[in-house]
Parts: structure tokens; sequence; C-alpha cells
């Protein structure tokens, strides 16, 4: 499976500027709904559980962002490893509108962060399904994530709905200015 994905991260490498973005979070926490907003905005089409994962590229200001989308029930998360390989970014997206699973969410974020591999991965958090009413705010999700305590990275809380599309893109421009080379 390693090399399959080596493979593939070769072929997207070509692109000038490109940076890949590995995208996770909890099941059903809206990933490839967002991921779907910026490369097919006209057409929302409902989306299934993903059991592997999608990629696109995504061009975003001067940047190129191979976008790696991977499932994120709980039987699979086990080979989320596969595809932290020089990661730029990761994008940890959470459902705000579910407090039952913040725990659950942010037992998975603080475990990524303490992997090696994705110890120079900027973190983008997108607080998800800000249509939902009464959902959690970013500022909420700061806390209940413990994201106070990360001092090691780069990182950033973007409220967002995939749905509507508000913050979706604000969130990018964030990630594209902690991108760029200092
Ligand atoms: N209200 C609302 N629903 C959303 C939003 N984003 C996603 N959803 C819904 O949440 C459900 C799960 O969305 P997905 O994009 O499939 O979630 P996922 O994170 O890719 O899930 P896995 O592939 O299982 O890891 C779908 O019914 C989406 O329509 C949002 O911003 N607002
Ligand atoms: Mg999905």
């Amino acid at each position: 499976m390693g090399q399959i994905l080596a493979r593939l991260f070769n072929r997207f490498g070509r692109y000038k500027n490109h940076q890949k973005i590995l995208m996770l979070g909890l099941d059903g926490a809206g990933k490839t709904t967002l991921l779907r907003k910026v490369t097919d905005p006209s057409t929302p089409r409902l989306t299934q559980p993903t059991v592997g994962f999608n990629l696109e590229s995504v061009r975003h200001r001067n940047l190129t962002l191979i976008m790696w989308d991977v499932g994120g029930q709980e039987k699979i998360r086990a080979l989320w490893h596969h595809y932290f390989i020089k990661s730029n970014a990761l994008i940890f997206v959470v459902d705000s509108s579910d407090s039952s699973r913040i725990p659950e969410a942010r037992k998975e974020l603080q475990k990524l962060l303490h992997e090696p591999e994705l110890k120079d991965a900027k973190l983008l958090v997108y607080a998800n399904k800000q249509d939902v009413q009464n959902c959690l705010s970013s500022s909420d999700l700061t806390d209940m994530l413990d994201l106070s305590l990360v001092d090691d990275r780069q990182w950033h809380v973007q409220a967002c709905s995939a749905n509507t599309g508000k913050g979706v893109y604000e969130g990018l421009d964030w990630l594209a200015d902690a991108l760029k080379p200092s």
C-alpha cells in the first residue's frame, strides 16, 4: 500500500509549487463535502463514507494543493499513517454540531500531533457544520481540543460550513500564508 501511495505522491509532486495537504478527522466530519466544495462547487452531491481516500489538486493563490481526503471511520484510522509522509499541512475537520464526539476528535488530533512524520505540518482545523443551529464556535473548539497547548507549529481554527461554503476559502487563505517560504 505504501508503494502505491508513494507512486501517486511522486506523480502529483511534478506540479510547480505543490504542497501536500492531508485531510483527516472523524467519520462524518465533512472532509469529502469540503473537498467537493473547492473542486466542484457547482454540483453539490451527497457523499458516501470514504473507504480509502480521495485525491484532488486545488489551485489556490499561487499554490497547487494536492489534497488527500482519507476516510475517518474508526476501523480504518489504523491506515492513516500510510498517508503521513511529506505532508506540508494537516487539515483536521471537526463536526461542530456534535459535541458528544469532540473528546474522540481531540484524542485523534492529539495523537496526530505527536507523530514524528507530521512534526513539520502546519495545522488547520475546520470547525465545520456552522450552518447547524447551536453548534460549537471556533473558540469553543479551540478549548475543547486543547489547541492552546500546541506550541510546536503554526495552527488555526477556521469556522466553516462545507454545505454553504462559508469560511472554507478563508481557511485556505490562512494555509497559503502559513505555507509561504519564510
Ligand atoms: N449541515 C451540514 N452538514 C454537512 C456539512 N458538511 C458535511 N455535512 C454532512 O455530513 C455528512 C458526512 O459528510 P462527509 O463529507 O461524507 O464526511 P467525511 O468526513 O468525508 O466522512 P468519512 O468519509 O466517513 O470520513 C454528510 O451527510 C454531509 O452532507 C456542513 O457543513 N453542514
Ligand atoms: Mg469522506
